[in-house]
């Protein structure tokens, strides 16, 4: 028989579909649509003409599972609202948006983006760096600007090859840039939780002496409160005056002060940068900088990943709902 939904809609089938609460569409809805969970009831929040937290007690008992984007933050005020969660799928590959200790304590399932899109990341990784370093992006405005044709000669670039490289956060993104930056002829080292048995790159134990080894940093750890401006003046200065810094994490990972003001006093010689402690606020001093490119939180974002992306949250809603493992579960911290 026809049910009306919390909208007042009739709805025929959401009585014996799993409900799935969504807070804000995520970007493979935005790109893919939601087809392709047709097999769940999807309780789209931003399409409730009630606010939020009245939304959320109509489903409070009900609703076990919930997918997100990655921003909303998930604290424990959500979950008083929403006690029956039971599985959080998020679509980011960044953790930072989910009080973690908090939900594992209350048993709740995490289910991550997994390395899904971690080849896409690297790639972005590599490409800001060869920018950097080649003035792609300065020299494509140079010609924009007809200056080709005039005395003002564009400046020289830096070899990639043979650059030595740390990276900060050997996850599967870091592990992704490290073979394609190996490739290329540089000298891969890192730092991490832990050292990484699998790999036979040097390991430091501390980022401080990773950047004074370095040419190259490049940030591909997660945000956390042990990783919240672990890349201070410090560390720049340690990388010196012809360091380069990318940044495809998050941005609070650096001290984005201390960053421009090294910038600005040439204490370091460029920065690749996809994401910013304050988005989409981006220092204005940057903007100006022909040594610096900009991207706007796009490393994560292609076609093939969202698509990617629609797959593996389907997959793990399915586990979920008949009992079976997660695809991609976050291991207790
Ligand atoms: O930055 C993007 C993500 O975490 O997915």
């Amino acid at each position: 028989m026809a049910t009306r939904n919390h909208l007042g809609n009739h709805d025929h089938r959401s009585k014996e579909l799993p409900q799935v609460l969504v807070l804000e569409p995520p970007p493979i809805m935005k790109f893919n649509g939601d087809q392709f969970l047709n097999d769940f009831q999807l309780l789209k929040a931003w399409e409730s003409p009630l606010p939020l937290d009245q939304f959320l007690s109509i489903h409070a008992q009900s609703v076990k599972a919930l997918l997100t984007p990655g921003r909303y933050p998930l604290t424990r005020n959500i979950l008083q609202l929403i006690p029956s969660l039971q599985l959080v799928v998020t679509t980011s590959a960044g953790l930072n948006h989910i009080d973690l200790p908090e939900f594992q304590r209350r048993g709740i399932d995490i289910a991550s983006a997994g390395d899904v899109y971690s080849e896409d990341v690297a790639d972005m990784a590599v490409g800001l760096l060869i920018d950097v370093l080649r003035k792609i992006s300065a020299a494509d405005r140079y010609v924009r600007k007809g200056l080709w044709d005039t005395k003002a000669e564009f400046p020289l670039g830096s070899k990639l090859c043979s650059k030595r490289v740390g990276i900060v956060g050997l996850g599967s993104i870091g592990q992704e840039v490290a073979k394609r930056l190996q490739a290329s002829g540089c000298r891969i080292m890192y730092t991490s939780r832990n050292k990484k048995p699998f790999v036979s790159y040097p390991y430091y134990y501390n980022v401080l002496e990773l950047a004074a080894d370095s040419d190259v940093l490049i940030i591909c750890c997660g945000l956390t409160e042990q990783t919240r401006h672990m890349i201070n003046k410090d560390v720049m200065l340690a990388l010196g005056k012809e360091g380069v810094v990318i940044n495809i994490g998050r941005g609070a990972i650096i001290d984005e002060k201390e960053l421009v003001q090294c910038l600005v006093q040439r204490e370091l010689a460029g920065a690749g940068l996809d994401v910013f402690e304050n988005e989409p606020h981006v220092p204005r001093e940057l903007l100006t900088m022909d040594n610096v490119v900009l991207s706007p939180h796009r490393a994560v974002r292609t076609p093939e990943s969202l698509t990617a992306m629609c797959e593996h949250v389907k997959g793990n809603l399915e586990a979920f709902f008949s009992n079976k493992p997660l695809l991609s579960p976050v291991m207790n911290i």
